[in-house]
Parts: C-alpha cells; sequence; structure tokens
C-alpha cells in the first residue's frame, strides 16, 4: 500500500508520519511517499499533476495547508483562502486524475456558524453566518468537504474529511504572533519564567471557550476514520453530509487556559488581558458522537498533553532547534 501523506513536516502531518512509520516498521506493507514544500509546491497545479502521474499512491492523506492562529487569519486572509483553495483543488483532482482510490482531507471546527448551537453538530454546517476574523480559511475548509463529496457522487471515489477541534502538541507552530494560542501562551509563559517578568498578556477577554485536542489523538483519529470500511463510514454519513468532527468533547475559557500553561510552566506572576486583540468564535466546542459511534474517542488529557508538549518545546529549545 503506498500513502502520501501531505504535509509531513507540519504538526499534524508529521504525528500521522510517525504512526505509519510506526506500522510499516512492524512489518505492515507501506511505502509512504513525502515531499518538503521547497520540492513540491501543492498550489502548483502542474507540479502537482506531474508527482501524482509518476507517484501513483494508492492513499492520499492532506494534511498540507497554509494554518494560523486569530491574527495570521485575521491578517493574510488572501493567502489563506488562496493557498488552501488551490492545495485542495490541486491534490484532490490530481487523486482522482490519477486514479487515487481513497483520501483523508483535513478541515477544522471554524466552518461552523459563529453562533451555532453547542455543542457543534456536523448538520449545524451552512446553517448561518461564520465568524469574521477566519471566515476565507472557514470558506476554503468547507470548500473541501465538498470537493469531496463531489467526486464521491460523479466518479465514485471514497474521499473522506474529518473536521479537527484546535490542535497542539510536538512540531506546533510557536511562532509569537501567527501561532494558536496553546503554543503562543506556552512560550509566552516559559519566556517570561526565563526573563523573570512579573505579568504575561493573554490576547482578548479570556472569556471565549476553546477545546483542545494533542496531535497524536488526531493523527489516530485520522487513520481510524481512513480505514474505516466504506460500508461502515457510510452508516455515520451521508453523500452530501460527510465530514467527521474529532474533538475531545470538552472545552475551557481562554483564561483557564492561560491558568493551566501558567501552571505547567510555573509562572507566578499577575495575568492581564489585552481587550484591543479579538475573541473570535465565542465558543466552538464540537459534537463527537458520531465518531464516538463509529468506535473512536480521545485518551490524552489537557493536563498532561500540556505537559508533555512543554517538555518536547524544552527540548527543542536546548538542542538550539527553535520550535518554529
Ligand atoms: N493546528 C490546528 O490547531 C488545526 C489544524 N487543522 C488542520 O490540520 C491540517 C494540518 O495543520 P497543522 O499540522 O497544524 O499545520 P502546519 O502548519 O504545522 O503544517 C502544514 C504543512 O503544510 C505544508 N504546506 C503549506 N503550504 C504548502 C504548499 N503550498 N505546498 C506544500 N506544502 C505546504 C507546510 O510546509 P511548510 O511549513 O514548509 O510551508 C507544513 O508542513 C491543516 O489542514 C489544518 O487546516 C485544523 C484545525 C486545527
Ligand atoms: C483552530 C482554529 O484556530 C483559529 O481560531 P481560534 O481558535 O480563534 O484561534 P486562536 O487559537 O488563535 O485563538 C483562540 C483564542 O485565544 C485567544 N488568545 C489569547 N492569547 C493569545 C495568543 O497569544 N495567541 C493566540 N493565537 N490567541 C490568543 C484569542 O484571542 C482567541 O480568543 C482559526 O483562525 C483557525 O485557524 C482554526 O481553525
Amino acid at each position: 500500500m503506498k500513502i502520501y501523506i501531505a504535509g509531513h513536516r507540519g504538526m499534524v502531518g508529521g504525528a500521522i508520519l510517525r504512526q505509519l512509520e510506526a506500522r510499516r516498521d512492524r512489518g505492515d506493507d507501506l511505502t509512504l511517499i513525502t515531499r518538503t514544500h521547497e520540492a513540491l509546491d501543492l498550489t502548483d497545479q502542474a507540479a502537482v499533476r506531474v508527482f501524482f502521474q509518476t507517484e501513483k499512491p494508492d492513499q492520499v492523506v492532506l494534511a498540507a495547508a497554509r494554518v494560523g492562529g486569530i491574527h495570521a487569519n485575521n491578517h493574510y486572509p488572501a493567502q489563506f483562502i488562496y493557498e488552501n483553495l488551490m492545495i485542495e483543488c490541486n491534490v484532490i483532482h490530481e487523486a482522482y486524475a490519477a486514479g487515487v482510490t481513497k483520501l483523508l482531507q483535513l478541515g477544522s471546527s471554524c466552518i461552523y456558524p459563529r453562533l451555532a448551537v453547542q455543542p457543534m453538530r456536523e448538520d449545524a454546517l451552512l446553517t448561518g453566518p461564520l465568524e469574521p476574523t477566519n471566515e476565507p480559511y472557514a470558506i476554503a475548509k468547507i470548500a473541501g468537504i465538498k470537493l469531496c463529496e463531489s467526486y464521491n457522487r460523479q466518479y465514485s471515489t471514497d474521499y473522506r474529511s474529518v473536521m479537527p477541534t484546535n490542535l497542539y502538541g510536538p512540531g506546533d507552530n510557536f511562532h509569537p504572533d501567527n501561532s494558536h494560542v496553546l503554543p503562543a501562551l506556552l512560550r509566552r509563559f516559559h519566556e517570561a519564567v526565563r526573563n523573570d517578568n512579573e505579568e504575561v498578556v493573554i490576547w482578548g477577554t479570556g472569556a471565549p471557550m476553546r477545546e483542545f485536542l494533542h496531535v497524536d489523538d488526531m493523527a489516530a483519529a485520522s487513520l481510524f476514520v481512513m480505514e474505516l470500511p466504506e460500508d461502515i463510514y457510510q452508516r455515520e454519513t451521508s453523500p452530501m453530509l460527510s465530514h467527521i468532527n474529532v474533538g475531545s468533547g470538552t472545552d475551557v475559557t481562554i483564561r483557564e487556559l492561560a491558568e493551566l500553561v501558567a501552571g505547567v510552566v510555573g509562572f507566578k506572576g499577575q495575568i492581564a488581558f489585552d481587550t484591543t486583540k479579538p475573541d473570535g468564535a465565542p465558543r466552538k466546542l464540537m459534537d463527537v458522537s458520531r465518531l464516538a459511534r463509529l468506535g473512536w474517542k480521545s485518551s490524552i488529557s489537557l493536563e498532561d498533553g500540556i505537559r508533555s508538549t512543554y517538555d518536547w518545546f524544552l527540548k527543542q529549545s536546548e538542542q538550539g532547534l527553535r520550535a518554529k
């Protein structure tokens, strides 16, 4: 079985690759294909066509995307919508043209309306206005779901979509401005302790709620969904509502998250809130009962996950491999 993992150097792609390599090393008949962004720009249709016609993988995991937190989404909307649409169109179409039988693509919890009933069920999709801070990215992700569904309907492909909640873990992006909240706070509290600062400023009011899932859980859920027999997958989905939410099923306020991260890092100072920064969606807890009925639940708790991610971050810093 030849599997192409697009985005293998990213946080999720890396976790999926590690789990597939472990299976291969245990004797599974797996050939794993990867390409760096530099070697294959997935927004380049001609290059993607040549790649698929040459490699002809059996299956594809699409974990490559332009990804970022609320600040990045709010400041680079053209790149978020253009690059993600192009990546999805090129990979999904060229996979079909090369005869790829099965594909799994990763969407996002931000596809749901800003004020969707919580927890958000898969059928809340397209029932209301999106969160403005990430609407371009959300539109691209919704298009990804509809691309898979349309190719399945017209060409009888088996292309599946999972919708991750906010993810974190080794390989995350820790950029001070463009990262997501959890890695951003890990880095900020770490630097505050190292510099003996007495205050750490958090963006927004601290009132929004977020659900978090460790990337190793996400990778396991991705492979679980990908390997479901088609009749089982179709039992819980329908041709035009085919995506599956993936989350931990619990959420915390940003203030509670900050207090949790401060505790793990050992920060004893004050936490302040910069309300000139956007809060984004007030809450986006996903209903994960569809995936639970199929037989998968998360296993890494938020506190354990933050601790292990911080350990990884410290090792990277000690080796001078500043986490990106
Ligand atoms: N992180 C999160 O909280 C969440 C992530 N997701 C989704 O999960 C998936 C993976 O996200 P995550 O691992 O966090 O993101 P990362 O940014 O860590 O990884 C994305 C990968 O895609 C690659 N990439 C980006 N653009 C291109 C391109 N044009 N051509 C080739 N490769 C490209 C990047 O390479 P390089 O860095 O070299 O440019 C990187 O390796 C994405 O679809 C994302 O939307 C969904 C919900 C939450
Ligand atoms: C996964 C999801 O991620 C994005 O949505 P988001 O969850 O709103 O993104 P976020 O993690 O950046 O913020 C979560 C909350 O946290 C607050 N917050 C506090 N202090 C920091 C801070 O220092 N950095 C960041 N980034 N946020 C902070 C921030 O103000 C907000 O209230 C989508 O763009 C899209 O990419 C997507 O799909």
